[in-house]
């Protein structure tokens, strides 16, 4: 028996390169003999590679989880293109022993789930058998197809590399599976370490474009390009035929086929008139993309034969009326924008449903689609060749940089010999993380049981004139509090709160600010006043105050959502949701920019909340006591 440490390292090494370019696709996980059999999509346990593991200790069982979680991976990947919008699934059904059962993996949208492929691969074996899927399957149907085979067969374990990443799916199946008794355990969420979170990384890359999807309003982008070593995308003519080699081109082919769309620019379809298919022989291809604005373009092109795979021009509104007749007449869809900007079309294609978009365009509409922020990904071959011309053009145009400083650093980056050409790739924004961002998960779930940190979902306050505005310490809703032996109305929580930093000091001036803040013409001013004179005068504040903030504010809150109970109506609507103040700056009363602050206001809110969900059940029992 060998150690599967040891197995793994191997594998590794000898599949680099594949795993490099792999990852340059947008995976990080080694490529292994497939284990598909050639109907598609499953295997049984005698024709497949029989792994073993000892599983003895811990770190054996971590890595294991992780071995089977990126094969599952890899196969879901296997149909990538062919299942958008849906997510790529792949499962694994692993024997106790650590032997592979049976795989599968969803090959299109509508077709059997890979679980259910998996289950009917691995028959009798299934029963106390581990389940690995990279991904928590969704139910869009309401057939619980995936969960329902996996039950039925009697698995035993599942173990998923990501939750889904649509917030209506996510969690549903894991507490599905959970309800049938079967031991769930969720990758970064139960068990931690390298090896898995390397595991996690791969099931977020095989389907980022859909992360991308859940968590923007854009499709995911990977600009793609060839040049000659001196950096020009063709000859100072325009000519780019080519510039790398046939096998760089047949990866590009690749490419084609796991996008939604493939996008250029006008000036390429009037230089090259490029037909932008994917010339594999089978699989997906994608619809072609043209982006012009002054449809200034020829009447014969490649792209306008739509027999085989659909064009779409986005255009400028208005643009050559007769011209958009001309294509409309050749079965060319033509889209109108009043902004034709890279950013509004991929609003509008991420809408249409598209996941990921493939960007073949020159360095004019490179660098506004870079500017604009929706190129995600880029992957270059160079080519060892020289062509020179100070006028040749490069991949990306202007981009407004002055200095090195400025430069765009790639993340993630992968090198690869394809024939004579380098392939570079890299990330220029990160595949998302669907871990949650909830400021000190710990104390939050003490607060408030009832939220669970991988699903709920979070609502987000900050500024008045946000959604959920009226829970900011600013929004304009008075409230009668004590002051001495009186009450006084305060405009905000903002005025009471910044005023109670100076209230029972016996010095005038700690009074004066008190009024100051309470006659104060707006929360930002009260809050201007209350900070600035903590900073320079600490003598005025009380000297408690650090002590007795928290409970200060928190009477506030309770004064402000009694008096008004449309906020508390509010407030309550919101159960079972973490609430965060979206502060970027105060990182005690606020969430931070990436989760790091305390949150105490959303704490505060979630704890009254809790009050007064507490005290609505009480008295619906005691209604219904008296009834
Ligand atoms: N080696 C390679 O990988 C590639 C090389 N090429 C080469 O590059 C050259 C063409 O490059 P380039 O001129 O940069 O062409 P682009 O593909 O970048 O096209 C630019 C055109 O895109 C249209 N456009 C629409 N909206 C915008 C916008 N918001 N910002 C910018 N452009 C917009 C305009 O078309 P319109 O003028 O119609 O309004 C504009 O003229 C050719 O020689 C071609 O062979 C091209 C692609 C890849
Ligand atoms: N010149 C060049 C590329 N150019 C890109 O490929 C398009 C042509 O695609 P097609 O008509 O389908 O073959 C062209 O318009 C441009 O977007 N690509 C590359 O991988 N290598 C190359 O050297």
């Amino acid at each position: 028996m060998r150690d599967i440490r040891d197995e793994t390292k191997e594998e590794e090494n000898s599949k680099t390169k594949a795993a490099i370019w792999k990852y340059s696709l947008g995976l990080n996980c080694t490529i292994e003999s497939s284990g598909v059999n050639s109907s598609g999509h499953s295997c049984p346990i005698n024709s497949v590679e029989v792994k073993e593991a000892t599983l003895d200790n811990g770190r054996n069982h971590h890595a294991t989880d992780a071995s089977f979680i990126r094969r599952a991976a890899d196969l879901s990947e296997m149909s990538a293109g062919l299942t958008s919008p849906h997510p790529n699934f792949g499962c694994v059904i692993a024997t106790p022993s650590g032997k592979v059962a049976g795989e599968g993996y969803l090959y299109a949208q509508g077709t059997k789930s890979a679980e259910a492929l998996a289950v009917e691969a691995a028959g009798e074996f299934c029963r106390g058998s581990t389940a690995y899927l990279n991904m928590e399957p969704g139910d869009c149907h309401g057939d619980h197809t995936a969960v329902s085979a996996l039950v039925q067969a009697g698995v035993g374990r599942v173990v998923v590399g990501i939750r889904h990443p649509l917030q209506h799916l996510r969690g549903s199946a894991i507490r599905e599976m959970r309800s049938h008794g079967i031991e769930v355990n969720v990758l970064g969420e139960d068990f931690q370490s390298k090896v898995l979170e390397d595991a996690r990384k791969c099931c977020l890359l095989v389907n980022a474009p859909l992360i991308h999807r859940a968590c923007s309003r854009v499709p995911f982008s990977l600009l793609k390009y060839a040049m000659t070593l001196d950096g020009k995308i063709a000859a100072s003519s325009g000519h780019a035929a080519w510039i790398s080699s046939k096998l760089s081109r047949t990866r590009v082919f690749e490419l084609r086929g796991r996008s939604d769309a493939v996008i250029v620019g006008g000036n390429t379809v009037r230089q090259d008139d490029p037909r932008l298919t994917a010339r594999h022989g089978q699989g997906h291809t994608p619809t072609r993309i043209v982006m012009s604005q002054s449809l200034d373009l020829p009447e014969k092109a490649n792209l306008w034969d739509v027999s085989e795979v659909s064009t779409i021009v986005a255009t400028q509104r208005g643009a050559r009326k007769s011209y958009q007749k001309f294509l409309a007449s050749k079965g060319v869809e033509v889209v109108e924008f009043d902004m034709l900007n890279p950013r509004e079309v991929m609003e509008y294609f991420h809408l249409r449903g598209y996941l990921s978009i493939l960007w073949e365009c020159g360095g004019t509409l490179a660098a506004s689609a870079i500017a604009s922020g929706v190129i995600h990904k880029v992957v270059a071959f160079i080519a060892p060749k020289i062509i020179g011309g100070s006028k040749a053009p490069s991949p990306v145009g202007e981009l407004g940089m002055v200095e090195m400083t400025q430069a765009l650093n790639l993340i993630d980056v992968c090198y690869e010999q394809v024939g004579p050409d380098m392939l570079v790739s890299g990330f220029l924004q990160p595949v998302p993380d669907l871990l949650p961002v909830i400021p000190s998960e710990d104390a939050t779930f003490e607060i408030d049981p009832s939220v669970n940190p991988f699903e709920s979902s979070i609502i987000f306050f900050y500024k008045t004139w946000d959604l959920y505005g009226s829970f900011s310490n600013f929004s304009p809703h008075p409230i009668r509090m004590p002051y001495g032996d009186d009450y006084r109305t305060w405009s905000s929580v903002e005025h009471y709160y910044q005023a109670n930093k100076f209230v029972g000091v016996k010095n005038p001036l700690s009074h004066d600010c008190v009024e100051k803040i309470r006659t104060a013409k707006s929360p930002e001013e009260a809050a201007l006043v209350g900070r600035s004179k903590q900073r320079q005068q600490p003598e005025l504040v009380r000297s408690d105050w650090e002590d007795v903030k928290i409970e200060v504010m928190y009477m506030a809150l309770k004064c402000k959502f009694s008096t008004y109970p449309h906020l508390k109506t509010m407030l309550l609507s919101t159960a079972g949701s973490v609430l965060v103040e979206a502060s970027p700056h105060d990182l005690f009363w606020g969430g931070g920019r990436e989760g790091e602050g305390l949150n105490y206001l959303g704490r505060l809110l979630m704890q009254l909340r809790s009050e007064y969900l507490g005290e609505s059940s009480v008295s619906a029992e005691n209604t219904s006591l008296a009834l």
